[in-house]
């Protein structure tokens, strides 16, 4: 059975290019490995959907904080199956976003603690009646809101499907969204978090696996 590490962070921390880092190493480090990204965008109408209501679409869709976390929660229930079978097939796992962050989002857009309401019902919603694997660990990239921000509007003026959502545009939410991460972090919601970026993240990951390692360049 491999270990299910949840690499989360804001839109524009650097999940994407950490995982693919952790992936290089994991390599040099013979671990067998494979990732998984939420939404799972082309692949789930829900993730399809919720990604079309951040941009516009589907009406006043968006509106509701409770409506699209449950999008995206059916968008990880419909991979629970694989994520299972990647489980059994894989040392290391790593998903990038997961459960978490249904709840990051929804408390901040809700300005909810972790100890409120939404929290509560994401995890009884998705560990518990859609019984999805509780991750072995959560990493939260140490990348505060102003940098993330910059790191999204570069994203975004050089690419143009990379247009910001609704969310992405919204600063108060991201600053939110920050403060609504570091309390579950500190509260070591659901299984044990850490808080780190660059070689230090890519470095704990590995170690998880193969207690030592360290980073080769
Ligand atoms: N450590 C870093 N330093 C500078 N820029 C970075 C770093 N990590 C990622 N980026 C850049 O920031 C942008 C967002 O990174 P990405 O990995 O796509 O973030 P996320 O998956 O968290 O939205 C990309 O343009 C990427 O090249
Ligand atoms: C996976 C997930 C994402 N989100 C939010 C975070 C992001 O702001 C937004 C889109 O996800 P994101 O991973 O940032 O996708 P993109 O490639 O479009 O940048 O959805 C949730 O609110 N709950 C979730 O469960």
């Amino acid at each position: 059975m491999g270990i299910l590490v949840a690499i989360e962070g804001l839109d524009g921390a650097g999940k994407n290019t950490i995982v693919q880092r952790i992936r290089a190493q994991a390599a040099d480090h013979g671990i067998s490995m494979t990732t998984l990204a939420f939404p799972d965008y082309g692949n789930s109408i829900t993730a399809d959907l919720a990604a079309e209501a951040l941009h516009g679409e589907h009406g006043d869709l968006s509106d509701s904080a409770y409506a699209m976390a449950v999008l995206f929660a059916l968008d990880r229930r419909r991979s629970a199956p694989a994520l299972r079978a990647a489980l059994a097939e894989f040392e290391l796992v790593l998903c990038d976003r997961y459960v978490a962050s249904n709840a990051a989002y929804s408390a901040a857009r809700l300005d909810q603690g972790p100890d409120g309401e939404v929290v509560r019902w994401i995890r009884e919603l998705e560990f518990g009646r859609f019984d999805l694997p509780v991750p072995d660990h959560q990493l939260l990239l140490g990348v505060p809101p102003e940098v993330a921000m910059d790191r999204a509007q570069g994203r975004a003026d050089t690419d143009a499907s990379r247009a910001k959502d609704a969310y992405e545009r919204d600063a108060d939410l991201q600053t939110r969204v920050w403060r609504a991460y570091l309390d579950l972090a500190d509260r070591q919601w659901v299984s044990p978090w850490l808080v780190a970026d660059g070689d230090e993240a890519v470095a704990a990951v590995l170690r998880l696996t193969v207690p030592g390692a360290s980073l080769r360049s």
